[in-house]
């Protein structure tokens, strides 16, 4: 398959922060969910592929292209939703739409109308009194509506109620079922990508820790549950994660075969992605 965005080498160092060479690349007509903790470098990753921060090292191409030589073309294939606001507040939706609109070569305005109906928008509305979820759903539009060819969305979803979420991954899966469209998104809300997400990276403290097809991860993962009996300095080391109270063991391992001859008694479970991030990073439970 083609990549439509390469990550080379990319580096940015902050205080105490440091985006580690990280290289990563995704592939066409993919759904590609970003994951991590908080502060692991999602944020400062997807604004380096923007050109909205300034990195330090490291090469990004953008539909096979340098996207910094490149940027305007490549910006006018890319619709991007990013956490925080670029909107200007005092502007209502149409204002800042025209604004926006004026940006791209390709801009649909029928399409455009369709989502703010989708969505049930009033553009007369100022942006500054819109809840975080109609702000959301407005940027989507904006980002759906010129005909882009990659979708680029920082945490789309937080913030948002259970039914604006699904709604947001049925768009996703809508958008990418054209041909040759591509979504990358962060999130660490996991569950919304057991749906929709064909591949999976995970970044932890700055590093890439895995690049994956979703369903190879979660084959190749799995819940494993049994007596603490069967613990010890053989069996521990086949574990990613591992969990023991006084009711039994509960871990995460990529070592099914292994566990399963070490550990006759083993109970195995299919996994989540949460529970794989977790064996992987470390940490608690992120609730929704
Ligand atoms: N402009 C900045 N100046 C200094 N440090 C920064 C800046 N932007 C981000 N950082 C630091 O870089 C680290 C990574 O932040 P980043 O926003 O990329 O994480 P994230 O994975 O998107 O987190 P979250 O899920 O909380 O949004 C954090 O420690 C953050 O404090």
């Amino acid at each position: 398959m083609t990549a439509v965005l390469e990550v080379d080498h990319l580096t940015k160092k902050f205080h105490d922060f440091y985006l580690d060479h990280i290289h990563f690349s995704l592939e066409k007509g993919c759904i590609t969910g970003f994951i991590g903790t908080n502060g692991s470098g999602k944020t400062t990753t997807i604004k380096s592929i923007l050109g909205l921060i300034h990195k330090d090292d490291g090469k990004i191409r953008i539909f096979g292209e340098d996207a910094e030589r490149n940027e305007r073309s490549i910006k006018d294939r890319i619709g991007f939703v990013m956490d925080e606001g670029y909107f200007y507040e005092n502007l209502t939706l149409q204002e800042m739409k025209r604004v926006i609109a004026s940006a791209y070569t390709r801009w649909d305005e029928k399409s455009f109308l369709s989502y703010i109906n989708r969505f049930q928008l009033n553009l007369q509305q100022k942006i500054a009194k819109l809840s975080k979820g109609m702000r959301m759903k407005f940027a989507v539009a904006l980002a759906l509506s010129h005909h882009a060819d990659l979708l680029i969305m920082d945490e789309p979803t937080s913030g948002l109620d259970p039914l604006v979420r699904s709604e947001l991954m049925q768009i996703l899966i809508e958008f990418v079922s054209e041909e040759n469209k591509s979504a990358f998104f962060s999130t660490h809300i996991t569950s919304d990508l057991e749906r929709i997400a064909d591949m999976l990276i995970l970044i932890d403290d700055g590093k890439i820790l895995f690049e994956k097809e979703k369903d190879e991860l979660l084959e190749s993962h799995v819940r494993v549950k049994g007596d603490n009996n069967w613990i010890n300095e053989e069996t521990r080391p086949l574990f990613l994660s591992l969990n023991q109270s006084h009711f039994g063991f509960d871990g995460v391992t990529n070592q099914k075969n292994a566990v399963l001859r070490a550990i006759p008694g083993a109970v195995l479970e299919r996994t989540s992605i949460e529970d794989v991030m977790l064996a992987y990073v470390g940490g608690e439970k992120i609730a929704d």
